[in-house]
């Protein structure tokens, strides 16, 4: 659905963009996080056809943006982070005024417009004046703008960005059922953990390189130089430290008050004889979880030492 090669924007000798593969399926919710100026915006530009590279390639739907960029447009649902809204048109009034751009019928319009108000949750704000609407409100009416023509591939730049923590919660409801409507779509974001538990897959660029994408949780693993399980017994816990000390898989263990943190070797996946082992040691466990590593730790991890 959405494919790049090497794209790449340069901006004298600051390269914006530089040499991004991307490869998106139908389905795909991707999370685009970086922090300020890491080419987020840049980049969902190029594949928006809003903005030419200076090298590489991108496809949407299987075409290119040199060649059809007509097509592309009308494939696209690009929501920039600022947007204008007009003065003296109330909600109904701009989303139809926008539904005619689409070229959608206009015995189409009205009902179309209603559906992507309900979408976002502003049908309730139908006759108020865009103009008078909060920050919020008014992301809400520009994403239901974006979905007015039903585009295929979705760029959100920043959509939650002003949104309050109802709206996130919200707008992270949307983003999951447009990824099961199977639209392919780009989210960007600085806020991390936002994006956890919407997106399918994630990338994370910083100054300009993709430094890591793939599923949510391989990009997880990879954060992760090992695993660190915490477990808690009903009694005796240093005598249950000793013996999972002693297992081939287990680095260390680090008693926590009562608990006991086991720090499993690099790369040990398989962790199931922790439990097998104190079970016939007769211990009875209150607590057996590993840890969680959520996108923002993942984040300062992977971007640990990312050259200038
Ligand atoms: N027209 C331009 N001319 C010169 N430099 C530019 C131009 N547009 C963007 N840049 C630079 O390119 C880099 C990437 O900018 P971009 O807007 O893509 O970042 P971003 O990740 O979207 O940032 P933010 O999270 O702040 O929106 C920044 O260093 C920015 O200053």
């Amino acid at each position: 659905m959405i494919e790049t090669r090497k794209l790449t924007k340069q901006y004298g000798n600051l390269f914006a963009v530089n040499q991004i593969d991307l490869k998106l399926e139908e389905g795909d919710v991707f999370g685009f996080i970086g922090p300020n100026g890491s080419g987020k915006t840049t980049t969902m530009r190029m594949i928006a056809t809003l903005l030419e590279p200076d090298y590489g390639e991108a496809y949407v739907c299987g075409k290119s943006i040199y060649t059809h960029s007509e097509e592309i447009r009308r494939l696209v649902g690009y929501t920039p982070d600022f947007f204008g809204v007009y003065d003296d048109m109330t909600v109904m009034e701009y989303l139809e005024f926008f539904a005619s751009t689409y070229r959608i019928k206009s015995s189409e319009r009205r009902r179309i417009c209603e559906e992507k108000l309900e979408m976002v949750d502003m049908g309730f704000k139908r006759d108020a004046m865009v103009n008078q609407l909060s920050r919020g409100q008014t992301q809400r009416i520009g994403l239901a703008r974006t979905l007015l023509h039903d585009p295929a591939v979705l760029l959100l730049d920043e959509p939650a960005s002003g949104l309050d923590p109802r709206a996130r919660i919200e707008m992270r409801n949307l983003l999951k059922r447009l990824g099961e409507l199977d639209k392919t779509v780009i989210v960007s974001s600085h806020i991390l953990p936002e994006l956890a538990d919407v997106c399918t897959r994630v990338g994370m660029i910083e100054k300009g390189n993709l430094i890591v994408d793939g599923y949510v949780h391989e990009v997880m693993k990879k954060a992760r130089e090992a695993t660190l399980l915490y477990v808690r017994v009903t009694e005796e816990p240093e005598r249950a430290a000793n013996l999972v000390g002693q297992l081939d898989i287990v680095d260390r263990v680090d008693m926590v008050g009562e608990q006991l943190n086991v720090t499993l070797k690099p790369n040990v996946m398989d962790y199931s004889e922790i439990p097998t082992v104190l079970f016939e040691a007769g211990f009875k466990l209150n607590l057996f979880r590993e840890e969680e590593v959520n996108l923002e730790t993942a984040f300062m991890e992977l971007t640990k030492g990312v050259q200038q």
